[in-house]
């Protein structure tokens, strides 16, 4: 079999079964991405006139959080420097009321629920509730149309609501994005590569704060969905995670009892503390989704110093050592299914056995690949137009090197009583665009995999 003719098939079993999938539980990040493309001149004279000295200074070693209109602009200068992205949280309201003032060229959909919620809901039109920590006018506008719903609690009642009508004047949560091309030249500073950097003025996410409709009424919410994708706890710290936390693990046993298989989308979590707690959330998790430098600071918290370097140490990662990372991480926590992403392959371990594992996959595969080409995906017929998109070469050697180490066939072998499933991805050279990519390929063979059972 090709790869090609694997790509096919895996779209059209899922393109035909997706609708089946009941429901899906979405929390708990949404926010505002509001993106500004940075002009050199105007950033000079902003400099000029916040006070040059002490902005350089920020620039050469960034404030731990934003307290003046010059940690913010030091913050944007250390980033161009470096062509290296950073976040800062921004504490003051001046700062908040500049970026308002200073404007964006374009809103997005940010957090992983919204992202999700607007490929789920909106391009595969599989019904979800989505938890929104503060539904603002501009966050409402943000959802596409489609089986998207918010529970809405009414005298005592439970409601579901597409966001834009659910018509509460909420808080905005915005992360505004401060973007520069490669070459960007401001004083005598000059961009080594295109990045970003991102300031939040969000109160709500970085504590993870959950709405009363899910402290109160989460039963009835959970009792509407089959599946569940749970994201957005890397922003936590050491000093505010036991609260969420709490009631997070109150959420996962109820989805436990009530036998709804649940995701947790990891993200980069810097606080190792926050880390370890959520490795001891992961056995009330049936899959987890991450990529490898997610995986090698897992490792890194197990106290598997060697795997965690071998994850980091080649591109293409070395499939074999994300094969023994994954064997590990299953075995501690018993999460039945473990999807890693990488760039250029994806591989699946699973406690359980089947074609549709790899499938979900492939699905996936194209469904990053249209995104990246087109740059936004209106229907799920859109994703049929990446398969022009070439596979990826480097995926090659590491396929060869799955043959020779576990007798990988069709991108499928057994490892350890467990399945382990692999997939060469197809690679778009110019992406339009790769916010949201990684939420994309999560989402979609998560549920992908479900709409083939
Ligand atoms: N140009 C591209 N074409 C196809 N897939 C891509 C491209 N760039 C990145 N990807 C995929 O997107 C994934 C990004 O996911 P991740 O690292 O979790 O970041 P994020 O969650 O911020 O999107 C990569 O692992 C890779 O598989
Ligand atoms: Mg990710």
């Amino acid at each position: 079999m090709t790869w090609d003719s694997l790509y096919s098939s895996a779209f059209e079993g899922i393109r035909k079964s997706i609708e089946k999938v009941g429901g899906v539980l979405l929390a708990y990040n949404t926010n505002i991405d509001a993106i500004r493309y940075l002009d050199p001149k105007d950033l000079e004279e902003r400099v000029e006139k916040a006070g040059k000295e002490e902005v350089f200074r920020y620039s050469e070693e960034l404030p731990k959080k934003i307290t003046s209109v010059q940690h913010l602009l030091g913050g944007i200068l250390w980033s161009v420097r470096r062509g290296k992205a950073a976040e800062l949280y921004v504490e003051s309201c001046p700062v908040r009321f500049y970026m308002k003032g200073w404007g964006w060229d374009e809103l997005r959909m940010g957090g992983q629920v919204g992202i999700m919620a607007n490929l789920l809901g909106g391009v595969y039109n599989v019904p979800v509730i989505a938890h929104v920590p503060q539904l603002s006018r501009l966050q409402a506008e943000l959802f596409k149309d489609g089986p998207i719903y918010v529970p809405k609690l009414e005298n005592g009642e439970l409601k579901l609501v597409h966001p834009k009508e659910f018509q509460a004047d909420e808080e905005n949560c915005i992360h505004y994005i401060y973007e520069f091309p490669r070459g960007f030249r401001v004083f005598d500073f000059e961009a080594p590569r295109e990045n970003r950097f991102i300031a939040s003025a969000d109160d709500y996410n970085p504590n993870v704060y959950i709405r009363p409709e899910f402290k109160e009424a989460f039963e009835e919410i959970a009792g509407k969905v089959e599946l569940a994708i749970i994201s957005g706890l890397q922003a936590l710290t050491e000093e505010n995670y036991r609260e969420p936390m709490e009631t997070i693990r109150g959420h996962l046993e109820v989805l436990n009892e009530k036998g709804i298989p649940a995701h947790l989308e990891f993200a980069f979590t810097p606080d190792e503390k926050v880390r370890e707690e959520i490795l001891k959330l992961l056995p009330h998790f049936w899959s987890v989704g991450l990529n490898e430098v997610e995986l090698a600071s897992i490792m890194e918290v197990l106290g598997e110093k060697v795997i965690a370097e071998k994850l980091l140490a080649h591109d293409p990662v070395d499939p074999v050592a994300v094969t023994e990372a994954m064997l590990k991480l299953a075995e501690k926590t018993g999460v039945r299914r473990i999807h890693f992403h990488t760039y250029g392959y994806y591989l699946a371990l699973t406690e359980y056995r089947g074609k549709f594992v790899r499938d979900a996959l492939l699905f996936a595969a194209l469904a990053a690949a249209a995104k990246a080409k087109l740059g936004d995906v209106s229907s799920i017929d859109d994703v049929v137009k990446a398969m022009d998109v070439p596979v990826n070469e480097k995926a090659r050697a590491v396929e060869e090197k799955l043959v020779a180490e576990y007798g990988m066939k069709d991108g499928i072998a057994e490892v350890n009583g467990y399945q382990l499933a692999f997939i060469p991805t197809k690679i778009v050279a110019k992406p339009k665009s790769t916010v949201g990519i990684g939420d994309t390929i999560s989402s979609s063979a998560f549920v992908g995999e479900f709409a083939l059972r």
